[in-house]
């Protein structure tokens, strides 16, 4: 299950290779995220997900990223039955969440948050999972922009019921700050660990998982101290 509310996880998201996901499991990501929105920089067809991913996906976590889908490529996904959850990051509105989750899919829905009053959008989800990335209009995601973190501590104050994934900018340099200061459910990061969009950079990816648990570990005794 991603995210799992008992662990804490990294997520690896924008492959556009299928072979590269066994790669990122075995050193240790706890999802990774196909792209499925045609104008993205990492974008993997369904059907190569499809034809490519149906060993991995049956141990492992995949977790399908979608911009304003519409009904056909969404019913592909979700029949595909390749994905543990659909992680939303358009404009998709409560309703649709909603609908969706209707039909039984695990949605983590994507918000760009750029003040305190932003954060207000968390509560009209139902779902339980919300990714935070950058305010950046015109844009949906994948720029390497980072927020003010502060925002991701007020979302987790405000709404502790949700469990709150934090994305936008991360890299190696700077995941284990971001995990202690905000102690996120689940990380994300495209940009941040590439050679070229879509190609993972294997020691940048090492570095990243190893520097986020880094990060649980330390907020885990800084609370306990
Ligand atoms: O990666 C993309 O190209 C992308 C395109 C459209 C929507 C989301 C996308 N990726 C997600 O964006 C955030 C932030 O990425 P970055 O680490 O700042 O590059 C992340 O959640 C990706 O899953």
């Amino acid at each position: 299950m991603f995210p799992d509310p008992k662990r804490r996880s990294v997520k690896i998201c924008g492959i556009t290779q299928p072979q590269q996901a066994g790669v990122l499991f075995a050193l240790g990501a706890d999802a990774v995220g196909i792209n499925l929105w045609p104008k993205s920089k990492r974008h993997m067809p369904l059907e190569v997900a499809v034809g490519g991913l149906q060993d991995v996906a049956g141990k492992n976590a995949l977790v399908a990223v979608l911009v304003n889908p519409d009904a056909a490529l969404l019913d592909a996904a979700v029949s595909s039955q390749l994905f543990q959850a659909l992680q939303l990051h358009g404009d998709e509105t409560p309703a649709e969440v909603e609908r969706l989750m209707k039909r039984g899919v695990n949605v983590i829905k994507a918000l760009q948050v750029r003040d305190e009053a932003s954060l207000a959008q968390i509560g009209e989800f139902a779902c339980d999972s919300i990714l935070l990335d950058a305010y950046n209009p015109g844009t949906y995601g994948g720029g390497g922009h980072a927020f003010p973190w502060e925002l991701a501590v007020r979302a987790r104050e405000m709404f502790p019921q949700k469990q709150i994934l934090l994305s936008g900018g991360l890299t190696p340099d700077n995941v284990k700050q971001a995990v202690e200061q905000t102690q996120p459910v689940a990380v994300d990061v495209a940009s941040g660990v590439e050679s070229l969009p879509g190609s993972k950079d294997l020691l940048q990816v090492a570095r990243f998982i190893a520097e986020a648990r880094d990060g649980w570990v330390k907020a885990a005794g800084d609370s306990a101290s």
